[in-house]
């Protein structure tokens, strides 16, 4: 369990991060969702101990912080950021790599064959690295950290460069990870995959971390169901309203018009699919709020 408290970073007197205060559990895949330079990368150095707060601090099972070297060691054994493509050394193999973050972290060696295994890399891990293509450096760069095995695993834009066999693959082995106990905390622009397997998630703006089932109520990520439609007229939403007066509505700005459909019988959600295709409405989706739709609300309103 890692725990955040008060974590205050301030640059140019202007706050990055503030006030940031949340616990993370193990056996959880934390999906972190920040555009760019909203602090993504500043709050990872924090957790990491690479940047000192202005204020508060991270504790680790309750009891660890970073107040001496000692438990930085420590610490570090627990906590691990998954390394830069830039970090890769060209002139040794992938395999070389992963047995120095094998041995690193004093993790067990069969990691490292199950890993190659699971991830696929057979043909090519025994190569120096500088002949990798991109998708497969971030591949090794994934393999390391898993081999690592460590509780906490940061993990910034880990689907960077994936074709979507791989985005589906290590999706896979971080679910996994979750199922061994392990916090998975991935950063990822990626909304539609994020969805899929993070248990948490939390949007990233003006300093702050948002679990994304507060931001709007009504608008559940998990629970409420709606019809999503695109090119919805003002009028044409005046004469929805008028049809269907209780209905709650709510055009995103990035066009969607969401219609809160939860609760009702096949009647009555009959009669709103009658009514759009009526009106030419021909997009009409059917599910729960996406992450992409709170988007929308969060990072692009007025
Ligand atoms: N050492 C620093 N000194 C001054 N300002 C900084 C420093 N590091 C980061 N910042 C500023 O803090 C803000 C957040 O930066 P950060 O690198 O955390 O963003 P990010 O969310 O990781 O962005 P990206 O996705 O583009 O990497 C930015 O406005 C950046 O300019």
């Amino acid at each position: 369990m890692m725990e955040l408290k008060n974590i205050g970073v301030r640059f140019s007197g202007r706050d990055v991060l503030k006030d940031v205060s949340v616990m993370f559990h193990s056996g959880e895949i934390i999906g972190l969702v920040a555009p760019n330079g909203t602090g993504k990368s500043t709050l990872m150095n924090v957790i990491m101990n690479y940047i000192n707060p202005n204020s508060g601090k991270v504790i680790l099972n309750d009891e660890l912080e970073y107040t001496n070297k000692k438990n930085e060691v420590k610490i570090h054994q627990l906590v691990s950021m998954m390394p830069d493509q830039s970090d890769l050394y060209n002139q040794i193999s992938g395999k070389e790599h992963l047995k120095i973050y094998s041995s690193m972290w004093n993790s067990q060696p069969k990691l490292i064959d199950e890993t190659i295994k699971e991830l696929g890399m057979s043909s090519y891990i025994n190569k120096n690295t500088g002949t990798y293509s991109l998708g497969m450096r971030q591949r090794l760069c994934f393999a390391m950290q898993i081999v690592s095995d460590t509780q906490v695993m940061l993990m910034d834009e880990v689907m960077n460069g994936l074709d979507p066999t791989h985005v589906e693959l290590i999706s896979q082995i971080l679910v996994k990870k979750k199922s061994e106990g392990k916090t998975v905390i991935v950063a990822s622009h990626l909304l539609e995959n994020l969805e899929k397997y993070a248990d948490r998630i939390f949007f990233m703006k003006n300093g702050e971390l948002i679990q994304v089932n507060d931001i709007s109520p009504g608008f559940d990520v998990r629970e409420i169901t709606t019809v999503r439609v695109t090119d919805v007229t003002d009028t044409l939403k005046e004469n929805f309203l008028k049809e269907f007066p209780k209905t709650n509505v709510q055009t995103l700005p990035n066009g969607t018009t969401l219609i809160d459909v939860q609760g009702y019988g096949s009647g009555e959600l009959g009669n709103v699919l009658a009514f759009l295709k009526a009106n030419h409405i021909t997009e009409v989706n059917f599910g729960k709020v996406t992450l992409g739709d709170l988007y929308s609300m969060y990072y692009q309103e007025g």
